[in-house]
């Protein structure tokens, strides 16, 4: 089955992303197309098909795709974003979904979800809670994947702004993490400690090889020591408004 990723391109009100943990710094927009460019072409060589949503101008966070959404099987979960500003990125999200053939659902008020906040291990589906998405915003998630089979379970995210700031998963499962910034490593099943805050950012680009930042260097040599590939971009304009490289795309398939 071909491999096909959303993403979408950014705009000229990046700067004025929302910030939450960490100080503003001015992002260089020019810079940050050339850089999301570079994303998009290391995961077309990695065999992905690359679907643009269409931008967003007047949603300055539009960029960051994978929040607006959670795909499952053949059903995608339109989120409704924690913080209200990013509520309108979803409706063009929802259109380029749909036109892939998934089913839609949403998460509706009073909950709140960002796509961040969702980790998908197998059939578990692990969800940030404290931040961005709420208790109401995991029941219904619960609601959505449950019945396909998923085991959806809540888990405390309060040091960083989504659950996926703080963990991904290698492709055998493991759950890494930066541990200062974890807050309770014990919840997943396997967890390996990395030694850096971006080193806790993989995207699984298949055949081992793993999308990550160049801010994560020490963690991208022990990641080869294992035998993994680590394909490297620097994303330092996203960086700068609490992006990583999972939050720049919604991968439709494995
Ligand atoms: N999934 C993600 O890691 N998304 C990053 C969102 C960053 C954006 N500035 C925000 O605060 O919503």
């Amino acid at each position: 089955m071909t491999q096909r990723a959303l993403v979408r391109r950014p705009g000229p009100r990046l700067p004025e992303g929302l910030v939450t943990h960490l100080d503003r710094t001015e992002v260089d927009v020019d810079l940050a197309v050339t850089q999301w460019q570079s994303y998009v072409d290391a995961m077309a060589a990695a065999g992905w098909t690359c679907v643009e949503v269409p931008p967003a101008d007047d949603c300055p966070d539009a960029v960051f795709v994978e929040d607006t959404m959670v795909v499952y099987r053949d059903v995608a979960v339109i989120a409704r974003a924690g913080a209200e500003p990013r509520r309108a990125e979803a409706v063009d999200a929802e259109k380029a979904v749909a036109a892939q053939g998934y089913r839609i659902e949403h998460i509706v008020e009073p909950g709140t979800l960002d796509g961040g906040d969702v980790l998908k291990v197998g059939s578990t589906i692990y969800v940030g809670l404290g931040g961005r998405t709420n208790q109401a915003g995991v029941d219904q998630l619960r609601a959505a994947f449950e019945p396909l089979g998923a085991k959806v379970i809540g888990v405390p995210v309060t040091k960083v702004l989504h659950l996926k700031s703080a963990v991904t998963a290698l492709p055998d499962g493991t759950v890494i993490g930066y541990p200062p910034l974890v807050d309770d490593p014990s919840a997943f099943e396997s967890f390996l400690a990395v030694p850096e805050e971006a080193g806790a950012h993989v995207v699984l680009l298949g055949d081992n090889r793993l999308l990550m930042a160049s801010s994560a260097p020490a963690t991208a040599e022990l990641l080869a020591a294992k035998g993994y590939q680590p394909v490297v971009v620097d994303i330092s304009e996203f960086e700068k408004l609490e992006g990583c490289v999972t939050c720049l795309s919604v991968r439709l398939r494995e």
